[in-house]
Parts: structure tokens; C-alpha cells; sequence
């Protein structure tokens, strides 16, 4: 039998602090997880605010598909206005919930555990006359004691619950104790076989996942979850990660959800739109970093066989693919995939040019998008011999006068020159150049441009020197507009020397 996905987005994950939806973005989310396939959607709380009320009847109404749910507590009041906003719903659930823990007992609800169990039972009989599909929660139900906890689901299934849900509201199991509460249950309930178990675990030690997964080794079969993990404080047991754990480790568990899980995606990116909670770009399954690879050996290893480093397939998850990032810690395997899949083709010794630049530039620069290889790839290929190198720029700069300090480097022999200019930063390097290389040329054109976007954006200077009468074009660039600039002249001068011989 599959495990049934509860999901409480809408209600529990509404209640993250500083998360409010409209009724209309509440009916656009339960549409999508209807796409999503869930078995429950849990629509809100309707008690809580005329809103509530109104998205869960909204979504009785148009949603179909899974069964809706209404939170209530264990009052006349919640469980009629659940009732009432669930009318028109096809599979209407009343989820009610008491607290069965000491703490929860004696100081919130100040009722005795004979008190709380007698609640508990006419809650349920009362929703009974609404729907017949009833779930019942122990709130705290993990620091209760465990008799007291088997004796409130016996006597909520015998007054009709068809759900028994084992909480554990802040978040304090670990795997094996939440595991074998859940065996308590099912050996010291007698008459559990009559509904289905189901867990509802928090993530404050973020083992929120884990324990919904021992639980299932235990022989719970439904998991209450949020998409993104959101909820309450640390949130709720995230729904992708449930999923995909069932479905990546089938070999482990034999157990799948109902899921289509080709939505998971598109799901996270709604929920985390119009909730404003931003996905961590390490998280599980759906942040932007699940299914990248930025390490050389890595992205060596995926390129030659995906699943070196990949035990799950992006497109189980409807991403188009896996995502080779080029950085600092790339290398030539992933270089030379992504320069191909530009249309370069490259020589190895061309390769191992264009690799150091690269190389260079990852270290100033987080990411290399397509656009930063072609600039790299379009200046490596407006390269000509270099009869002069650049091995050093030092610049000072203040108002009407720059001062810069060049030292550029022929067969080996390292030249370092000086010059002001009242014409700023980059007029003193040009000037300093000239006179290392000795060739007189004047700047007919300097143009600037960015040509990635971001804060460190490569920038390309494209300059036209004048020689003889002839005119020359270099181009040059780097994070930096001071190098880039240089490193254009240098381009420039590179060419009139390959051209003709020094002026000197
Ligand atoms: C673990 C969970 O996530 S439970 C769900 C939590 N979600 C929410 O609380 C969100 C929506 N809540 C709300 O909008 C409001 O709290 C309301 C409308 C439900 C109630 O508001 P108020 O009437 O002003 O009460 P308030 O929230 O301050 O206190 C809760 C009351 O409910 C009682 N209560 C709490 N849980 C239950 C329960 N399961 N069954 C019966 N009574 C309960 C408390 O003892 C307290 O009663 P008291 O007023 O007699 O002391
Ligand atoms: C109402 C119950 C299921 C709950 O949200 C909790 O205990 O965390």
C-alpha cells in the first residue's frame, strides 16, 4: 500500500512566522498540489480568521482530486465552522486535536488527562455528524505517556476516527524513539488495525524527515508534510525530501507515495513565491544547488557517468537537467564540455590556454555563465603573438592626476616603466607602455563595456591605436577595467608589433 502525503502547507506551513496567503493564493497552491498528486490537503484552520475559513471553502470547492482537510480543535465551535467551510467538498476530512502531553495538559489546556480523553471522544462523535472521514491528532503526542497516549486512540477509534495521527509537535524525537513509539501503538492499541497511523513530525533538531521515515519503517501510512519544509518554528517534515526518499531508496523501504513526482519542482517554486520563504540553495531535493556540480572531479565523474555522483535524476523532479557550474573548482572536463556545447572546438593546447584564463577568472569571479566563456573564448581567439607581456600594474588615481607603474616583460627581460597623466589612471598606463615598448601610437578610439551582468561582471575594452597611418584594434578583459584596459593597448601594440618592427 502506498504512503499517503498529507499535506499541511496551507496550515501548518502557513503558520511560519511572517507567512500570510490570500484565498486566491491559497486556491492557486491546492490546485498545484492536486497536480502534485497529494492524497490530503490540509486547507487551513477555519476557526482561525474569516480568510481561513474562506480559502478552505474556496478550496472544497474547486479543488478535486485529493481529499480536504480542516483543522480543528476539540470544540463545538472549530469543528462546526470546519464543517461548514468543508460543505461543499467531495472528500471532506475534520481534522480535530487535543493535547495528551502532562505540560500540554496542566498548564495550557488545564484539564485532566480523564478530561482530555473525554474531549477527545465527543470531538470525534461530533465530527462524525459532518463527515465520516475523521482524523484525530494527540497533540505533543511524543511527550505523553505512552499508555495514556494508546488509551485516547482506542477510544478515538472506537468512537469513528479514521485517522490517528502520533505528533510530535516540537520537534524533540529521535528516529528509533519515534520509530518504536509508533510500534508501541500498533501492538498496544487494540483496535488500530480500524484506521491508519499516521505521524506529524516537527524539525526543530532537524531530524524532522528522519523521523517520519522510522515511523514508516514502523508502520505508519500517511506523513504529514510541507512543501519546503515550512511550518511552525523550524517547520514540518518536507514533502520532497519524504518522496524522494521513498522513491530513491524503494530498494530500502518498499514503499512509495502516490505522488506525481515529476511536479515536486514547480510546487517548491510556487509555494516558495508566494510565501516569500526563500529555499536554501543547499537544501534537499528542490535548492539550486541539489542537483549542480561545481568540482572538477565531480562534474569529471557525472560527465562520464551521472550516477558516479548522483543518486537521484533532476528530471524526476521536472528540471530539465543536472547543472554543470563552472568555478574555481572546475576542470578541463567540464571546461571543455561547456566550451563545446558553445560550438568551440578546441586543440589541448588551446584548451590549456583558454583553461588558465578561465582559471584566472574564477578566482575573482563566483559563477562563469555561457556569456564569460565567450568573452574568454573570443579574446583568446583575437590573441597574436605576445611580443610583450604584462607582468604588473600599479595605479594611484586623485583628481587631475594618476600616476601608474607598468612592468612588462620581452624574451624573458622584464621592463618596468612610470608615468603621470593629468588624463587619469588608464592614459598613464598607455603612456607607460609606450615607452616600454617604444612605439609611438596614439589612441584613436577607447570603448567600455559590460559584458556579464553582477557586481563582478566581466568587462571588455576594445581600443584602436593609430600607427603609421594604419589602425590597429586590440581587445581586452577582466573583472578589473584597469586590466582590461591594459590588456587591450598590449592586444593593440602586440599587433603593430607582429606588423612591423620598434619605432625606436
Ligand atoms: C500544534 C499546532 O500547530 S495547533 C494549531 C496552531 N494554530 C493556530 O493556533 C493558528 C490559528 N489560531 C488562532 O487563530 C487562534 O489561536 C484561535 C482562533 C484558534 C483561538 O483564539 P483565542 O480564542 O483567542 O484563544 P488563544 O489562541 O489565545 O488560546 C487558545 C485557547 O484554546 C485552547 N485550546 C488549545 N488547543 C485546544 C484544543 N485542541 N482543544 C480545545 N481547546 C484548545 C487553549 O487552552 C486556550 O483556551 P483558553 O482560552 O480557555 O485558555
Ligand atoms: C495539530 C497538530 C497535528 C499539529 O500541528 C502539531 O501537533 O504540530
Amino acid at each position: 500500500m502506498a504512503i499517503k502525503i498529507f499535506d499541511t502547507t496551507l496550515r501548518d506551513g502557513e503558520q511560519s512566522p511572517g507567512v500570510s496567503l490570500s484565498v486566491k493564493e491559497k486556491l492557486e497552491i491546492a490546485k498545484q498540489l492536486a497536480k502534485l498528486e497529494v492524497d490530503v490537503i490540509e486547507a487551513g484552520f477555519p476557526i482561525a480568521s474569516e480568510g481561513d475559513f474562506k480559502g478552505v471553502q474556496k478550496i472544497a470547492q474547486e479543488v478535486k482530486g485529493p481529499v480536504i482537510a480542516g483543522l480543528a480543535r476539540a470544540t463545538k465551535q472549530d469543528i462546526d465552522r470546519a464543517g461548514e467551510a468543508l460543505k461543499d467538498a467531495k472528500k471532506p476530512r475534520i481534522h480535530t486535536f487535543i493535547a495528551t502531553s502532562p505540560v500540554h495538559m496542566k498548564y495550557k489546556l488545564k484539564k485532566s488527562p480523564q478530561e482530555v480523553l473525554e474531549s477527545a471522544v465527543e470531538a470525534v462523535k461530533y465530527a462524525k455528524t459532518y463527515t465520516n472521514d475523521v482524523e484525530f491528532s494527540a497533540e505533543d503526542a511524543f511527550r505523553s505517556d505512552k499508555d495514556f497516549l494508546c488509551e485516547v486512540f482506542e477510544a478515538v477509534i472506537a468512537a469513528g476516527a479514521t485517522t490517528i495521527n502520533v505528533p510530535d509537535t516540537v520537534g524533540y524525537a529521535t528516529p528509533l524513539e519515534f520509530g518504536g513509539l509508533i510500534k508501541y501503538i500498533k501492538d498496544n492499541v487494540p483496535n488500530i488495525n480500524q484506521a491508519v497511523i499516521s505521524v506529524h513530525c516537527h524539525n526543530d533538531l532537524g531530524l524532522a524527515v528522519a523521523n517520519s521515515l522510522a515511523a514508516i519503517e514502523n508502520g505508519a501510512k500517511q506523513v504529514e508534510c510541507a512543501v519546503n519544509g515550512i511550518g511552525e518554528r523550524a517547520g514540518n517534515t518536507a514533502l520532497e525530501e519524504i518522496a524522494l526518499a521513498l522513491n530513491t531508496r524503494y530498494d530500502y523501504f518498499a514503499k512509495q507515495s502516490n505522488l506525481n513526482l515529476k511536479e515536486i519542482a514547480r510546487t517548491s517554486r510556487l509555494v516558495s513565491h508566494l510565501t516569500g520563504m526563500e529555499i536554501q540553495p543547499n537544501k534537499a531535493i528542490v535548492g539550486k544547488n541539489a542537483f549542480a556540480h561545481e568540482s572538477g572531479i565531480h562534474q569529471d565523474g557525472v560527465i562520464k557517468e551521472r550516477t558516479t555522483y548522483e543518486i537521484m535524476d533532476a528530471t524526476t523532479i521536472g528540471l530539465e537537467e543536472n547543472k554543470i557550474v563552472l568555478g574555481k573548482h572546475s576542470g578541463r572536463h567540464a571546461f571543455r564540455q561547456k566550451l563545446e556545447e558553445l560550438g568551440y572546438e578546441l586543440s589541448q593546447e588551446e584548451l590549456n590556454s583558454a583553461f588558465k584564463r578561465f582559471k584566472n577568472l574564477a578566482d575573482k569571479k563566483k559563477e562563469i555563465t555561457g556569456f564569460d566563456l565567450e568573452a574568454i573564448m573570443e579574446d583568446e581567439i583575437s590573441q597574436v603573438d605576445e611580443v610583450y607581456q604584462i607582468n604588473l600594474l600599479q595605479v594611484t588615481s586623485s583628481p587631475g592626476l594618476a600616476t601608474a607603474t607598468v612592468q612588462m616583460e620581452k624574451d624573458t627581460k622584464k621592463i618596468n616603466e612610470s608615468a603621470c597623466s593629468e588624463g587619469g589612471p588608464i592614459d598613464a598606463i598607455y603612456e607607460a607602455m609606450n615607452r616600454i615598448t617604444g612605439l609611438k601610437c596614439k589612441l584613436a578610439d577607447y570603448q567600455i563595456d559590460s559584458v556579464t551582468s553582477g557586481k563582478d561582471a566581466l568587462g571588455e575594452v576594445i581600443v584602436k591605436l593609430e600607427h603609421q597611418d594604419k589602425i590597429y584594434v586590440g581587445r581586452g578583459i577582466s573583472t578589473d577595467i584597469i586590466e582590461a584596459s591594459a590588456r587591450a593597448y598590449n592586444n593593440a601594440m602586440n599587433r603593430i608589433l607582429n606588423t612591423v618592427t620598434s619605432d625606436k
